[in-house]
């Protein structure tokens, strides 16, 4: 079960600040969430994760059956134990993994398709997805859910919305509540149909509400006209969850809707290809014009590679290709994301929330 308490609300827009407690602990909203798809957030320890604040990070159903699989995850008495990480852990439900697969098959009670890694063919029901997070033990399960790609027609769509909102059924059904359990909105870029399932989905007893089917590539007006029809939609007293952002840009918008969660891959991603968030935009550590540069990565940041070591050396780690360098920007842009999140939350309890997205603005960290 979760805890969620509303603790803060803007005067003018929809952010607010929140209080969720798991068996693993507290945490404030809106909250940041490094993804940890295979039991790791890429390129970080689990000590580093702790050191930056981070309260809750991701793990995946779809990967981790895939690999180690059930039966080590169960012998090790479940993934929190596995990765030896104590605080608080969503898993995601392989909904958006098995959609990106090309060779699958979309049915009714499920999803078939053949495994990544050897090619078995495997069947992954909303049922099937509940025994993998329960055995996995996080503290939030998601549901199993149609992510479709928004250029499908909206026939198809309609169909989807309808399998997902059946699936989510199924998904209720067959969980013991053991932990939370999210249910998902999707819908593609049609407010009626967004309508339509943030309806069926609300009317469930979910413990807190996904945005599902964002993110993918659409400008950025079209996220923010599609999160704000339908984050409407959703109860004010649950947590909303919109998975797959992790850009200022795109957290300040989202927060401004009244987002509480969110998650990326794209401070890890991004740090493994040398490119470093900073408070006044990207910078691409491969550039040769770093190549002497005595200063940090971020005059503005506190993190320990900003406080020892310099951008010339770090250009000089990706010129080699070093692993240390992949490991240093991963870090930074971690901490980038976690310290922007914590200065969203202050300026939202101090009533600054407008007065934050301006100064986002004016170092172009926004639009
Ligand atoms: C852009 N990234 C992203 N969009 C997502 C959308 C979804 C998701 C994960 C995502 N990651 N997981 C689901 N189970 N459904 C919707």
């Amino acid at each position: 079960m979760v805890k969620f308490t509303v603790t803060k609300k803007d005067p003018v827009t929809s952010a607010r600040t929140g209080k969720l407690e798991t068996k693993h602990g507290v945490f404030e909203t809106p909250v940041f969430m490094p993804v940890g798809t295979n039991a790791t957030v890429k390129g970080l320890w689990q000590e580093q994760l702790k050191e930056l604040g981070a309260r809750i990070i991701l793990g995946n159903a779809f990967h981790l059956y895939l690999k180690p699989g059930l039966e080590v995850i169960r012998s090790f008495g479940g993934l929190h134990s596995f990765m030896n990480w104590n605080n608080s852990i969503l898993t995601d439900s392989g909904g958006f993994q098995v959609f990106s697969l090309k060779d699958k098959k979309v049915l009714d009670e499920g999803v078939l398709f053949k495994s990544p890694i050897d090619g078995s063919k495997i069947m992954m029901t909303p049922e099937l997805s509940m025994e993998i997070q329960m055995t996995l033990g996080s503290d939030i399960a998601m549901a199993f859910d149609e992510c479709v790609a928004p250029e499908l027609d909206r026939t198809y769509a309609q169909e989807s919305v309808e399998r997902t909102t059946r699936w989510a059924e199924k998904c209720l059904a067959y969980h013991d509540r053991s932990q939370a359990l999210f249910g998902i909105v999707q819908g593609a870029f049609y407010k009626d149909l967004r309508e339509k399932s943030a309806r069926e989905i609300t009317a469930m007893d979910f413990d807190g509400f996904a945005v599902g089917g964002l993110s993918v590539g659409e400008p950025f007006e079209v996220t923010r006209d599609i999160l704000e029809f339908t984050t409407k939609l959703l109860p004010e007293d649950k947590p909303r969850y919109l998975m797959g952002i992790g850009t200022p840009d795109m957290i300040i918008m989202a927060v401004e809707n009244g987002i509480d969660m969110f998650d990326c891959v794209l401070p890890t991603r991004m740090g493994r290809h040398g490119t470093a968030l900073t408070w006044s935009g990207k910078i691409n550590l491969k550039a040769a014009r770093h190549k002497f540069s005595k200063e940090p990565i971020d005059p503005e940041c506190n993190c320990k590679v900003c406080r020892s070591y310099s951008k010339g050396y770090i250009y000089h780690l990706f010129s080699r290709d070093e692993l240390l360098g992949k490991m240093m920007l991963s870090y930074h842009n971690v901490h980038f994301l976690l310290d922007f999140t914590d200065r969203l939350r202050n300026a939202i309890r101090e009533e600054r929330f407008l007065e934050f997205k301006e100064l986002c603005t004016r170092k172009q960290l926004i639009k």
